[in-house]
């Protein structure tokens, strides 16, 4: 498989080894400095592009991408305000694109339990918070990672109708704390707490090789597709 790289940071180069230690090739290499080259990567040369860089370039890359009907697999946070409209663009297209928020197996292991947890703790007298710590280099707050994890949380329990990155004492709010410390790849905890006790729910990888792993198979899954799809449709949870 001939893969594009778009974005070549910390997760960019983590990809590179995994592809090449499972023997694809790399078709272009695309950063903020070449950044018009990725108008010249097109069906002959790639099969897939794989987009790792920033919340305010991921929208302009995916779509330079699925304009040459390239299918992409996207882990950029921090811009997902605009997933719909990638997602009308790319049909529009007839093209092909994966996001994740987080491409760990343990991760999406994690937002399963953390789905049940709050269905189970409907009605019970506990309070639920989140912190997620990471690097100090990373851009977004909070992660994309806690904002699906808070999406998961709202959607199964009935205390909470909408998350914040903040303190609060609003019961209807779930607070998500954000710290950055260095050099943590990605913690995310959730906690509730009752008068008597307090239970904990918590993922921590221990470097980026998890996330790496997980785009390189959402690539391998995406060569050929056209349509929308996510780790659901990767993973049988
Ligand atoms: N979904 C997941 O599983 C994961 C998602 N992420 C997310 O992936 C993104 C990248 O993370 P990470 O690799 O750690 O970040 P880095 O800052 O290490 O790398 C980002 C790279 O993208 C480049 N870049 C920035 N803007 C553009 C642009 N306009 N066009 C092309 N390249 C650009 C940067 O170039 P330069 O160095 O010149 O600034 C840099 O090389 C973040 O949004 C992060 O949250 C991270 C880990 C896992
Ligand atoms: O920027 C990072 O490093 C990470 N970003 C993703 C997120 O925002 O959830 C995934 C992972 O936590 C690492």
């Amino acid at each position: 498989m001939k893969v594009g790289l778009v974005g070549y940071g910390k997760m960019g180069q983590a990809i590179e080894k995994i592809l090449i230690a499972k023997g694809h090739s790399i078709s272009k290499i695309i950063n903020i400095d070449n950044i018009d080259g990725i108008k010249a990567i097109n069906p002959e040369n790639t099969d897939v592009v794989i987009e790792f860089t920033a919340p305010e370039s991921a929208l302009h890359n995916i779509k330079a991408v699925l304009t040459n009907k390239v299918p992409v697999v996207s882990g950029s946070t921090g811009w997902l305000d605009h997933y719909s409209e990638v997602v009308d663009f790319c049909n529009q297209q007839g093209a092909g694109f994966f996001y994740a928020s987080n491409y760990s197996l343990g991760v999406n292991i994690f937002f399963k339990l953390n789905e049940q947890l709050a269905k189970m703790m409907n009605g019970q007298n506990y309070e639920s918070s989140m912190i997620e710590i990471h690097h100090t280099q990373k851009l977004d707050a909070p992660s994309g990672t806690a904002i699906t994890l808070a999406e998961g949380l709202i959607a199964n329990n009935d205390s909470k109708t909408k998350w914040v990155n903040k303190n609060s004492n609003n019961p209807e709010e779930l607070e998500i704390i954000s710290e950055r410390v260095d050099p943590a790849p990605g913690t995310h905890e959730i906690t509730y707490s009752s008068v008597v006790d307090t239970i904990k729910i918590s993922h921590e990888a221990h470097s980026r090789e998890g996330f790496a792993q997980g785009a390189v198979l959402a690539a391998e899954f995406m060569a050929g597709k056209k349509g929308i799809y996510s780790m659901d449709d990767l993973l049988q949870l």
